[in-house]
């Protein structure tokens, strides 16, 4: 726990007064800084028309301030928060974003908390102080300083027996015990040696970043995705970065962190998100989720489900053909199927095999009969009778369609919604009734990896738009050529008298360059492109709640980035996805077999040690040799149980709500509580609590928010009443993971209200 020893020193008036002055020049600085980018945005936003190349220049031009404005409106608030003093350098200040003189020499003024130049500022000890020999942390509101905390590093003057594990500990301690707002906070001021290790570590391969519950592992990804952007600016602004979160609740929770953090250009997603043109938000029962997240079980049945479209008639199959019926033999079709399957290209784009085959040995078939010769001899038929018989085929209306039928082109959304409402399909897919599903039924997230699978499966047959598209080129360049001669042929005669070279148009650009120059460029970010398309290989791709995803999901991700150069942040005793991974081990090996790398992060930041007890004896029921991470403070509150009779379950929860809401006044009360109860106590509690929150997607800026385990995933709350427990637990396999995610919500007070007897795993608050 944090205890403050003899190497802090508080300041004096002076240095109060001159730090105050510096911070004040830093904002003259920064303001000096945004006029200069708002008169240049503004003077972009007047001009009016040009080449479209022009104009992509321009409005690339326009977002580059656009974003500079953001990041510098993002810091107004902690510009500055710390100061390095070294026995043989300048001090150096450091900051949310990096500044420089206005001089020829452009001095640092303030050094970006990404810069390697800042890094003593999170690492340096007593015991390691790398030069540095006192660590400043300045206390601000707006632009006025409220105070310092120093900490000198040098041993020769400190005791030395300043913790090693805590750095900034007045700084840490007052973000901790500060009350939440429903909105998670950078921690760019505070950041912890352990943490610092894995935000900085390098972009190539996988890292998984192991921690119990308030570790900061949230806040580790976020921050790690802003030290990317900045370290590899070029290479990821292009490819982006893909965060994933567990759903969209959550992720409004950390949406406010990364602009603060001065970074725009990452994609924020959830599962649900990750198939273009589909919000996957319905909601489905545990093990039908987990049997669509099952590798072994899912990849074979959607291959027969793609399979089982390629079908054959009994016999035979008969169309109308140039006033004759055509007979279409199952043989015929068989042949086909094989040769089209035998090409292993995905559905779509092996049908033009089985098509032409088909038809190729129609044709035949149409030889045979008409171009026979009735002496024995040879087919009568010329080659290019034969030719003209398939394109006649070909162009058969009622051909076309019998093969269609045999060979459909399909979507994924198409096969899997036949595939979920049919429970022939599904039988014929090797795949259990449980799976099979209303038609009006929505998306949930576990059909979107199968979507992925299906459209890998399905494929594209893009040859008519390739064609489509190169057409339209080539009739570009012969309007560019027309262009090009007009200009040309209008040159001024006279000039063909005078001696030395003038250039023309036609001399500098050639008709395709000149194509080139007029193409529309994309000027959509990265993140918004990687959004709309779902082959996009993203530059590094950042995992929460890792532990969560099933092995199909894992599958879709690592298609997004065969690099994997990826970050894995979760907590395997955390896991209550049925799906989920209970060992890292399980779901790396398959890609990168031993080549990923794991950190472990061990102390707790949010959850007091008075909780973290009670925690302690459910993970140890989950597993013995689980050990939880050790809290970094405790707040003074014993948790507590009360038992209340099942019909006055809603109003002692509502005694209780309001009473706690005092007592965190102007902090978060959240009230976690079984599936089966969401609805009815939530609705009581609107009822009586005026602004309470409940509903799928709650809305956390609201001072008491009620809601299932599963939604408060990775959130906090200053005070945490957990209703029945027993319930939580028997309500799923991993229920006993679903009430140590419960009870590590809190930040400062826990509450537990039972109607039956208490769990043994909380007996210690019987
Ligand atoms: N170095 C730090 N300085 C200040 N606050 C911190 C620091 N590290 C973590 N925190 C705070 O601790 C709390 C828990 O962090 P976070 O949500 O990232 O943990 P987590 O490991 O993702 O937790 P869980 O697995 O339980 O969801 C947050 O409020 C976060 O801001």
């Amino acid at each position: 726990m944090i205890a403050r020893k003899g190497a802090i020193l508080s300041s004096s008036n002076a240095d109060v007064d001159s730090e105050q002055a510096y911070l004040t020049a830093l904002y003259q600085r920064l303001d000096q800084l945004r006029e200069q980018a708002d008169g240049r945005l503004k003077a972009i936003l007047l001009e009016a028309g040009g080449t479209p190349q022009g104009r992509t220049q321009r409005e690339a031009t326009r977002s580059h301030y656009a974003e500079q404005l953001a990041q510098m409106n993002s810091v107004e608030n902690g510009l500055c928060f710390g100061r390095l003093d070294f026995s043989a350098d300048v001090p150096r200040y450091i900051g949310r974003i990096g500044l420089f003189a206005e001089d020829r020499d452009q001095d640092p003024l303030l050094i970006d908390w990404r810069a390697a130049a800042a890094r003593p500022f999170y690492l340096a000890t007593a015991v390691s102080p790398e030069g540095v020999t006192r660590r400043r942390h300045l206390r601000t509101r707006g632009r006025v300083l409220t105070g310092v905390d120093d900490e000198v590093l040098d041993i020769e003057s400190g005791d030395g027996t300043g913790r090693e594990d805590v750095t900034g500990e007045a700084a840490l301690l007052s973000a901790l015990t500060a009350n939440r707002t429903g909105r998670m906070r950078d921690i760019v001021e505070t950041i912890q040696a352990e943490q610092d290790e894995v935000i900085r570590s390098g972009l190539a391969g996988a890292l998984v970043v192991q921690g119990g519950p308030g570790t900061g592992k949230t806040a580790v990804a976020l921050h790690r995705a802003a030290y990317l952007l900045y370290t590899y600016r070029q290479q990821l602004t292009r490819s982006g970065v893909l965060i994933l979160g567990p759903n969209t609740t959550f992720l409004r929770y950390i949406s406010q962190v990364l602009p603060s953090l001065a970074e725009t250009g990452v994609l924020l997603a959830t599962l649900g998100d990750m198939f273009p043109g589909v919000r996957a938000r319905a909601v489905e029962p545990g093990a039908v989720a987990a049997l669509k997240g099952d590798l072994e079980l899912m990849l074979p049945a959607l291959e027969n489900a793609v399979a089982d479209r390629q079908t054959v008639p009994d016999d035979f199959a008969e169309v109308d053909h140039d006033g004759y019926p055509l007979r279409i033999d199952r043989t015929v079709l068989e042949d086909a199927r094989s040769a089209a399957r035998r090409t292993g290209r995905p559905h779509n784009v092996a049908r033009a095999v089985f098509v032409t085959e088909a038809i190729h040995q129609l044709s035949q078939q149409i030889a045979d009969r008409i171009g026979a010769d009735p002496l024995g001899g040879d087919n009568l038929l010329s080659e290019a009778d034969l030719a003209e018989t398939r394109r006649e085929l070909r162009e058969d209306v009622d051909v076309q369609q019998a093969l269609f039928d045999f060979w459909p082109v399909l979507t994924p959304r198409q096969v899997l919604r036949d595939l979920l409402t049919d429970a022939g399909r599904l039988e014929s897919a090797g795949l259990p009734p449980a799976l099979l599903r209303d038609e009006s039924a929505g998306w949930t997230p576990a059909d979107v990896p199968l979507l992925d699978e299906l459209a890998e499966l399905l494929g594209v047959d893009d040859t008519l738009k390739v064609r489509e598209q190169s057409r339209q080129r080539k009739a570009a360049i012969e309007y560019a050529e027309g262009v090009l001669e007009i200009v040309e042929g209008s040159r001024s005669l006279d000039f063909e008298d005078v001696e030395e070279e003038i250039l023309s148009a036609i001399d500098v650009v050639d008709a395709s360059a000149f194509v080139e120059r007029h193409e529309v460029i994309d000027t959509r970010t990265a993140a918004e492109r990687a959004a709309a398309d779902r082959t996009w290989v993203f530059g590094h791709v950042i995992v929460d709640e890792a532990q969560e995803l099933s092995p199909m999901a894992w599958r879709l991700l690592m298609r997004r980035c065969p690099s994997r150069s990826m970050t894995a942040v979760g907590d395997v005793a955390q896991t209550s996805e049925l799906s989920g991974s209970t060992t890292w081990d399980q779901v790396f090996e398959p890609y990168v077999a031993q080549r990923w790398r794991l950190v472990e992060l061990s102390v707790n930041y949010r959850t007091p040690a008075e909780v973290m007890t009670v925690a302690g004896d459910i993970l140890a029921a989950i597993d013995p040799a689980l050990r939880p991470p050790r809290s970094v403070r405790s707040a003074g509150v014993t948790p507590w149980a009360r038992r209340v009779a099942p019909e006055g379950l809603a109003e002692e929860l509502i005694a209780d709500v309001r009473k706690e809401a005092g007592a965190v006044e102007p902090g978060r009360v959240g009230v976690l509580v079984p599936a089966r109860l969401e609805s009815s106590l939530g609705a009581e509690l609107v009822a009586a609590v005026p602004g309470a929150a409940v509903g799928e997607q709650p809305d956390l800026l609201n001072h008491v928010v009620l809601m299932t385990v599963q939604q408060a995933k990775g959130l906090e709350f200053d005070s945490v009443l957990v209703v029945c427990p027993d319930e939580i637990i028997a309500e799923s396999p991993r229920g006993l993971s679903d009430l140590y995610v419960a009870v590590t919500r809190a930040t400062q007070r826990l509450g537990i209200l039972h109607t039956g007897p208490l769990p043994g795993v909380l007996s210690s608050l019987g």
